[in-house]
């Protein structure tokens, strides 16, 4: 078994974003991210600020707005108009979820599809379902560019996903598709899951449901990408069991330490991709 280790494959991309960036500041132009985060859940508060963290480290220009749990939705409307006019800023991403008062719906499309750097946009995802992808939501992008790091054969591969977020699943889903895979959904409604998970060469485990995926559901030698992010008595697991599946799996992701990082670096590099789209800068696209 080998790990897919997030935080390496990050940190190589990383290394790549840094030099471009660096290269499009020689040539005056700072990519800008701007970050929204309304209300204080503690882990979102904490990916707000790593992106931030990650907006410095690589010398990017970075914005953070936070608002209390009482921001009405009509202010926040306001905060995102006011970005979309903002030259400085390339990339505006609101963080979710969202108080319950708040329409996640009108906040995605209030964002403009040119900054919309969280793939989030209908237009944007509409784009990704007839190959034609603006922006790519950050965490399919990310688990895209692990597969392509580690060499993984997509073209002609069974993939099943498990979980039909708009964030993840759909997503990576097409993403897959458009590298050729014959992609199969899987979601809490599917009967008998596991007849459809141990036919996959690749799975992808984003169902939001702590070790749904056990060994007997896994292939010998298959690709497991988690994306599960739940906590169990204190403590932060995946979506598969991991210690077991690992025994199984020819490729796996650890949690945390897997897809995790990947989502705050390709989050950089959609940003990076706005800068150089809407400044034009030739050659640069
Ligand atoms: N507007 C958005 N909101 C949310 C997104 C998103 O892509 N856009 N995704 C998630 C949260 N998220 C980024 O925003 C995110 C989640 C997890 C990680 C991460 O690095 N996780 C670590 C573990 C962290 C921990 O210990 O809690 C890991 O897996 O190693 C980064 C970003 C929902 N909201």
């Amino acid at each position: 078994m080998e790990l897919l280790n997030g935080k390496e494959i990050s940190g190589q991309k990383r290394e790549e974003l840094f030099e471009e960036i660096t290269r499009l500041k020689n040539n005056g132009i700072t990519p800008g991210l701007a970050v929204i985060l309304v209300g204080d859940h503690p882990a979102s508060r904490s990916y707000v600020l790593s992106k931030q963290r990650t907006c410095k480290e690589l010398g990017m220009h970075s914005v953070l707005t936070e608002l209390p749990e009482s921001t009405t939705e009509a202010e926040l409307l306001a905060r995102i108009g006011a970005f979309n006019q903002d030259p400085s800023v390339d990339g505006i991403l609101v963080q979710l979820p969202l108080p319950p008062h708040i329409s996640e719906r009108k906040v995605i499309e209030a964002i403009i599809p040119e900054k919309d750097v969280d793939g989030f946009h209908p237009l944007n995802a509409g784009k990704l379902f007839t190959g034609d992808p603006a922006f790519v939501p950050c965490t399919p992008l990310g688990i895209l560019e692990m597969l392509k790091y580690k060499n993984v054969d997509i073209k002609g591969k069974r993939v099943v996903v498990v979980g039909r977020s708009n964030i993840v699943g759909k997503p990576v889903g097409q993403l897959l598709l458009a590298e050729d895979a014959t992609v199969s959904f899987c979601h809490s409604k599917t009967n008998n899951l596991a007849e459809h998970t141990i036919q996959a060469d690749i799975l992808i485990a984003a169902a939001g449901s702590a070790k749904l995926v056990t060994k007997d559901m896994v292939k010998q030698g298959a690709v497991v990408i988690d994306v599960g992010m739940n906590k169990v008595d204190g403590k932060l697991c995946g979506d598969v069991d991991f210690e077991k599946v690992k025994d199984v799996a020819g490729m796996i992701t650890p949690v945390p330490g897997g897809v995790g990082p990947m989502t705050i670096t390709m989050l950089m590099n959609n940003t990076v991709l706005s800068a150089k789209r809407r400044k034009a800068v030739k050659g640069a696209v």
